[in-house]
């Protein structure tokens, strides 16, 4: 059977990667096998990228060389790994995806959601997720997170200013309004084990 390609999105510290581990062990328990992967990165060389983009000064790159190399990346990312899992039958989960670029790059970053997605159209084919779950959470909670988590350490883009986030969480929302069959959005407050049962309810139509 064809594998299935999943993203989780969010902004930044709302569980991603707490619910991509648990959503991986719920799949194996049904008998799926799993890739987890994530963005940017995933394969040998968009993970090169990764240190290029989340290193260094914030004027390091200006918009649009951001936005290129995010899609350099993925277009790496999806030949390297993502679609030879899926040939395999394996499901795909990564934390992080396009939809990461069209919200930072393209709402929150000025580029504008269609000038990203067009660099996805020629970097990757247009290759999209099966689904997409962006887990939400109200303002403020995630930056929270994020900060127990990592202290003042942010990185390049996460250190960015509370309303470059809010656009970030906006462009998420207008995904969600554009794609409404791919992209779901996930409620993230609660303790993990209900925000799992809600991304599993929001997999059930692809389940086997
Ligand atoms: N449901 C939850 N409730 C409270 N804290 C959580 C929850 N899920 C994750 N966390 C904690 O919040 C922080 C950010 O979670 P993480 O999964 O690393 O988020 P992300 O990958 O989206 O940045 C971590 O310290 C994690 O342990
Ligand atoms: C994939 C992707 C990530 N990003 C940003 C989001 C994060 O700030 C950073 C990825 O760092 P990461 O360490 O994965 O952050 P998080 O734990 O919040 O998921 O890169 C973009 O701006 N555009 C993209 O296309």
């Amino acid at each position: 059977m064809a594998g299935r390609f999943i993203s989780l999105e969010g902004g930044e510290g709302v569980g991603k990667s707490t619910q991509l581990a648990a959503l991986a062990t719920a799949l194996e328990g049904r008998g799926i096998e799993v890739l987890v992967t994530r963005e940017p990165g995933g394969s040998s060389g968009a993970e090169a990228i990764r240190k290029l983009l989340l290193e260094g000064e914030e004027t390091r790159w200006n918009p649009r060389s951001e936005a290129l190399l995010f899609a350099a990346a993925r277009a790496d990312h999806v030949e390297k790994t993502i679609k030879p899992a899926l040939a395999e039958g394996k499901w795909v989960l990564s934390d992080r995806f396009l939809d990461s670029s069209l919200a930072y790059q393209g709402e929150a970053g000025g580029l504008g959601i269609e000038a990203v997605r067009d660099l996805h159209r020629f970097g990757s084919l247009d290759f999209l997720p099966d689904r997409t779950l962006v887990l939400r959470l109200e303002s403020g909670e995630g930056a929270l997170r994020a900060r127990r988590r990592d202290g003042e350490e942010g990185d390049r883009i996460g250190s960015r200013p509370p309303r470059y986030h809010a656009a970030v969480d906006r462009g998420f929302r207008v995904m969600a309004e554009q794609e409404p069959d791919r992209v779901k959005l996930i409620d993230a407050e609660g303790n993990p084990e209900t925000v799992t049962a809600r991304l599993l309810y929001a997999l059930g139509d692809l389940l086997p």
